[in-house]
Formats: structure tokens, sequence, C-alpha cells
């Protein structure tokens, strides 16, 4: 690994023949920092070594990450890895420049770098300090064959933080909402799209822009370092849009970071636990794209909601995952993740000296059952990983067959893994399972990506999705449009929630002073009109139901969690290791094993609170359960049509008018139970509605 060749060495101008997988996962290790160099560099013990069965021309590779402190060894397998002498330019040149002919061909191609933090994804795709990144030696060579082709090139640059999108090219107006019409067309609302005619031009724009490095005075949102930047480069017919063909996206996904381990350098703990949340959800998307399951999770986090449309169908997905070239435990989880994405069926192996161990992870389409894992697997899991028994549920169950990263977490690990942070890793996976929002329905979409895969294509336009065309379909008010915030949980639901335009294909262009004169093209405005019926009541009070059953079953983590003080350290289940990836660690330890106690649970990440008897234990599950129930009657109500608030006991046809008009007046007026008395309920009458929706639940 540790090769001591500059990056501009190595350059090679190829582009292997080999046959590329839609998905591809690869490996980069990053380059030493100036201040690593004496420390690291001469290091006899490089922590990653990469076996390339064919050298470069390899179509897989071995990842071998050696955690120094025991000399286990974890190996991956993945499409490539360059390594830290390689640099952008044959990144460029072998990875990044097929997916600009896909684009040219009419597909949509993403590149996505994943990483934990410090581990060199900003300089992949930027670029540092004269040294172009991926997205400028990607534009030049877009711009060129754009030229030669007759075509119009523009970009967008957005970033994601806390599940919000924001325009970074027009700081005036920065929201952008996710809209989506019945056929799962994605249209972003608010997203500007600046036309770029030279590099240079794209440079002021996106480095001044969209780079955390040099802010630009005129960007009016402060948006925090840690966040998901996103560009998007549009390639359309000349006249500025009316034939999209591709778009090519280069997304700087914000650092993993374990949450459980001392952060130096911020305390926001949520911030990360949201950041890790999204990084799980792309993985999983990927997954379930790589495996040709049914449904795939796009819901799970805007950053996929975003890229939906690249995503499915036969467009190009290229993770980078970024290796920090001395021992890190967050990079050995993220290689653990994004190998796991890789294929419907992945291999993570240990060489712990003389024990090798293979592990086979099935899709549900390969095994046919709803879960993900075969029988063995979840067998030799249960040997692997001792979580603490969880009495399963059909939703739980269900959601083991979504969700990549459940008991899975590390499941490459040694057979004698027992230590707490692996078994906690679990336990972090299984409560963010929770939380996840579950689609019951397939995606028919995913269905027709399957049967597409191979399909050449021979008519372009036929293939990619013009603007145009999206605006027209809108125009006739037949198609349906789906605001995000509606959330619907399956297609039926989608299918039933109508939304009429009020403004249809009014683009509006705007000169923003910090484009410099540059054209800013943004999407226009939706209003909701709500027709038809969501899902049924039946099957709300359904979800409802497995949500808090599976809540009840649930063990609490019993680790101990030291509470968050001013800013400093976040939990006593850290190591000492100083997990600021971004400095050189002066002592290169493994985490230690964090200490168990029974008699703590961790509670909404921060809180800490003793649990001595089972009454307390009771007392606490009741009052989350009573808690989520009410929070889903409110859902219900600021959501569901007139007919189903009518199957509720104590509304009406009166009140279900009085409810609807509240929603029309406010997205969601109903934020907690006393917001009901606006519709003439008495607190006992609310009280009796909560106890009647109780009722259903055990019913
Ligand atoms: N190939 C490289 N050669 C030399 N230095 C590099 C290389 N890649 C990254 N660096 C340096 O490492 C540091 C971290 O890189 P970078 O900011 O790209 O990481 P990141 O993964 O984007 O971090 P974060 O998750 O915190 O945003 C920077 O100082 C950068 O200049």
């Amino acid at each position: 690994m540790a090769s001591s060749v500059s990056e501009s060495d190595s350059i090679k101008t190829s582009t292997p023949s080999l046959k590329r997988s839609r998905i591809r996962v690869v490996g980069k290790i990053r380059g030493f920092k100036d201040q690593e160099q004496g420390l690291l560099k001469n290091s006899s013990n490089p922590w990653i070594s990469v076996q390339k069965p064919n050298g470069e021309s390899s179509d897989h590779v071995t990842l071998s990450l050696t955690v120094q402190s025991n000399s286990r060894k974890e190996c991956y397998e993945i499409d490539y890895c360059y390594e830290q002498g390689e640099g952008n330019d044959l990144i460029f040149m072998r990875e990044v420049k097929p997916l600009i002919c896909e684009v040219f061909g009419g597909r949509n191609a993403s590149l996505l770098t994943f990483g934990a933090r410090g581990s060199g994804k900003t300089f992949a795709i930027q670029g540092f300090n004269g040294s172009p990144g991926l997205a400028e030696l990607a534009i030049s060579e877009i711009i060129s064959l754009a030229e030669e082709g007759g075509r119009a090139v523009s970009i967008s640059c957005y970033a994601i933080h806390h599940d919000h999108a924001y325009d970074l090219l027009d700081p005036k107006h920065p929201d952008i909402s996710v809209l989506e019409d019945g056929r799962g067309n994605v249209k972003l609302k608010g997203l500007s799209q600046v036309p770029v005619k030279s590099v240079l031009e794209f440079c002021r724009l996106y480095l001044n822009e969209h780079s955390v490095r040099k802010p630009s005075q005129k960007n009016a949102i402060e948006l925090p370092r840690r966040s998901h930047r996103g560009l998007t480069i549009y390639v359309s017919s000349p006249d500025g849009g009316s034939q999209f063909v591709g778009k090519m996206n280069f997304v700087d996904l914000a650092g993993y970071e374990d949450i459980r381990r001392k952060i130096s350098d911020g305390p926001n703990i949520t911030e990360s636990a949201k950041i890790n949340k999204s990084l799980y959800a792309i993985q999983n998307v990927i997954h379930a794209l790589n495996a040709n399951e049914g449904h795939v999770p796009y819901r799970e986090s805007k950053v996929t909601r975003m890229l939906q449309d690249s995503m499915r169908r036969t467009n190009r997905i290229l993770t980078l995952v970024c290796l920090n070239p001395y021992f890190c435990q967050d990079t050995m989880y993220v290689v653990n993740l994004a190998c796991r994405s890789r294929q419907g069926i992945n291999r993570g192996f240990t060489n712990s000296g003389k024990q090798t161990k293979s592990l086979m992870m099935q899709s549900s389409k390969t095994s046919g059952a709803i879960g993900t894992h075969s029988t063995t697997m979840k067998k030799k899991l249960n040997s692997l990983i001792r979580v603490p028994e969880r009495k399963p549920t059909s939703t739980t169950l269900k959601m083991r067959g979504r969700l990549l990263f459940d008991e899975v977490n590390h499941l490459s690990s040694s057979k004698q893994v027992t230590s707490l942070s692996d078994v906690s890793s679990s336990i972090q996976a299984q409560e963010e399972e929770k939380v996840v929002e579950d689609n019951s329905l397939p995606d028919t979409s995913s269905a027709i990506d399957a049967q597409e895969e191979d399909s050449r294509i021979s008519d372009v336009s036929s293939l990619a999705t013009p603007l145009e065309e999206k605006s027209d379909t809108i125009a006739q008010k037949s198609d349906t449009i789906a605001l995000e915030d509606a959330k619907p949980t399956s297609l039926v639901e989608k299918d039933t929630f109508q939304y009429i335009e009020e403004s249809h294909s009014e683009v509006t262009s705007r000169i923003n002073s910090s484009t410099k004169g540059q054209e800013i093209v943004k999407e226009n405005h939706y209003s909701l009109l709500s027709e038809g019926e969501s899902l049924s009541v039946s099957a709300k009070i359904q979800e409802v139901s497995n949500a808090l059953k599976a809540l009840y079953y649930s063990t609490p983590t019993c680790v101990k969690v030291a509470q968050e003080k001013d800013n400093s350290s976040l939990s006593e289940v850290c190591t000492k290791h100083n997990s600021s990836l971004s400095e050189v660690p002066t002592d290169i330890l493994e985490p230690k094993t964090p200490v168990a106690e029974q008699k703590t649970i961790f509670k909404e990440n921060t809180e800490v609170t003793n649990i001595c008897s089972p009454w307390e234990t009771y007392s606490v599950r009741n009052a989350g359960m009573k808690k989520s129930l009410v929070q889903e009657y409110l859902k219900f109500l600021n959501s569901a049509s007139k007919e189903e608030l009518k199957r509720l006991k104590g509304i009406g046809e009166k009140r279900a008018m009085h409810i609807l008009q509240r929603r029309e007046e406010s997205p969601e007026p109903f934020k907690d139970l006393d917001d009901l008395k606006g519709v003439g309920l008495s607190a006992k009458q609310i009280k009796g509605l909560i106890k009647s929706a109780a009722g259903e639940l055990f019913s």
C-alpha cells in the first residue's frame, strides 16, 4: 500500500477494455499529507494491502485490512483499488471517462465518494491546490464532447444537511424539494441549473460556491462542514435543454464516523447519527439495485431520493471508497458496508492467523425467503455476534429482509467476535433499522430495471427522461406529482395522492449575483390537491401496531455511555484513539472493548437512564409506546382522506371536513394532541380517541 510514488508519476492514459458492471465499488487509498510523510510513509507494516490477480486488468481485487493491535486481518473483494501513488488522473481515465461515454449515450451516471472522515473524498472530487479533481477533469471532457456533438452543458450544485437539500448556486432561494410523479420520475423543485461553456466558468461556479475550502462571500447559506455535497452535470441539446441527453452526478458524501467513539472536533452526535443513517441508506439502495430486489428503499434518505432517477434502470453507479492510509476503525467499517452493497452475493472473510472464514450474503431473490440471509447464514451470525435475543415480529423479519446493515455489520470479523464494540455496532444498526420506514409494496420500477438491465439503448431520447417531457406530462394534468412530504408508503398510496400543478411549465430564469451573469433555471412550484384514498386505515393501524410491537420487544442497548458534555467526550465506550482523522494519530490503537453495564440503557442517543427494576423497564417502554401511538395518530390525521378519517371513532362527516379544512390552511396542522381542540374535541374526547386507537392496536 505504502507506495511512495507521487500521484503524478503514475498517470496512465489507457482505458481498460474490461467488461464493467453497471454498479462498481472501487477503492482509493489516500496519499499522505505533508505532515504524515515522515511518520507513516516508511511504515514497514502497511495496514491495507491490495491483491490484484491480473494486475490493473483484474476484474476484482482483494483488500486486506490488518488490525495492527492484534494482527487480525479482514479481507474484502471489490472491483478495483487505486493505491496511494495513483491519482485522480488515473481514476478519471479508468473510471470516470467510461461513465461520460454512458452519459452521452443517454444514461445517467453517479460517482459517490464514501469513506471515513479525512479519507480524501473531497480531494478526489474537487482536487486540491492546483491538482484537479474528478469533477474538473470530467467537465473538461464533457464540454469538449458537447462542443463536438452540438450539445449544451449546465450544472447544479447542492448540499444536503440533516436531510434537507440546499441549492448552492442560488443562496437566496436555497430550498430544494424532491417531487415525484406517479411514474416515479423525480423532479427537484428549486434546484438551479446554470449553463457552463468553459472549465474556467465551471471552476468559478463550482469551486467558489461549492468548495468548503474556498467559501464564497456571496454564499448566504452557512452550511456546516459536514454535509453531503452534490454536483450534477447535465448534457442536453444546445437550446438549453429541449432534449435532455444524460447527466453525471458527483456526490461527496459526508464522512462516516462511529458515534460511539470520542469526537474531538464536534459535539454533534445527532449530526453524525444522521449522516451515518443516510450512508447506510445509500448502501442499502445500492445493494437492492445490485440484487435486483423488488423494493429499492430510495425513500430512506434525501440523497437517494435526489439521485433516484440516476440510480435506477440501466444507469451507472460508481462508489469510490476512500481509505485512510493509517489504521482507522471507521475505514474498516466503511469498507465492510461498501462491500456488502457490491453484489447481491458478497464476500467478506477473516484471516486471523490460521483461520480463514468465508461468509456469504444471499439476496432475498436467491434465497426466496423474506429475509436477506439464509438459515445457515443466520446460524453463523448468531454464533458470531452475540446480541440480546429479540422476539421477532413480522415487521422485524421484514426489515431484516430489507436492510443490509443489521446483524451482519461485522460478519467478516473473526469467529471470536465478542467485543462489545462489535456487538454494539449490531445493536446500533438494529436501532437504526427500527427507525427506517419500511415500504412493503414492491417498487415496480425495479422490476423494470431488472428487465432492462441488459438491453442496449438504440434511441437515446426514449431512455432519458426529458425535462420538457416531464413538464408536458404535468401540463396534461392527468399525471400525479406526489409531494415528497406526503411520504407515501407504497405505490398504492403514491398513486392515490393526486397533485395538480398551479402553474405547470413556467420555468424561471434568474440572473443571480452569485453567478455573475449566469443564467439560472429553476423548477416550478406545485401545489397539492388531495383526491382519492391513501393506504387503508387497517393497513396503517397494522403499520403502527407493528412498529409499536417492535419497540416493545426490543432490548435496550446495554452499553455504558457517558452523557454528552460541553463539546467534549461523547462516550466511555470509546477508546483513547482520537478519531479526528484529519490529524495524524499519535497512538494508533484499536478501540477498547466497551464496558457493559446491565443497569444502563442508552436512550435517545445521549440520555443515560438507569433501569433498576422490571417495573421501571416496563414504564419506560410504556411511555415510548404511548408517544409513538400519539405520533402515528397525529400523522394519520395529517394525511388521511375524509373517508378514512370517518372510520375513526369520534370523527364524523363534520369533524372530518373540519380536519381537511385545517389541512388546507397548513400542511401539518396537528402537531400535538392539543391541536385537536381546534376541531371541537374536548380533552376527554381526545383521550377517548387515543384509547380506542390503542384498543384497536391489540384487538
Ligand atoms: N491523495 C492525497 N494526497 C495528499 N493529501 C491528500 C490526498 N487526499 C486527501 N489529502 C489531504 O487529506 C486531508 C483530508 O482530505 P479530504 O478533505 O479530501 O478528506 P474528506 O474525506 O473529504 O474529509 P471529510 O470527511 O472530513 O470531509 C486534506 O488535507 C487533503 O488535502
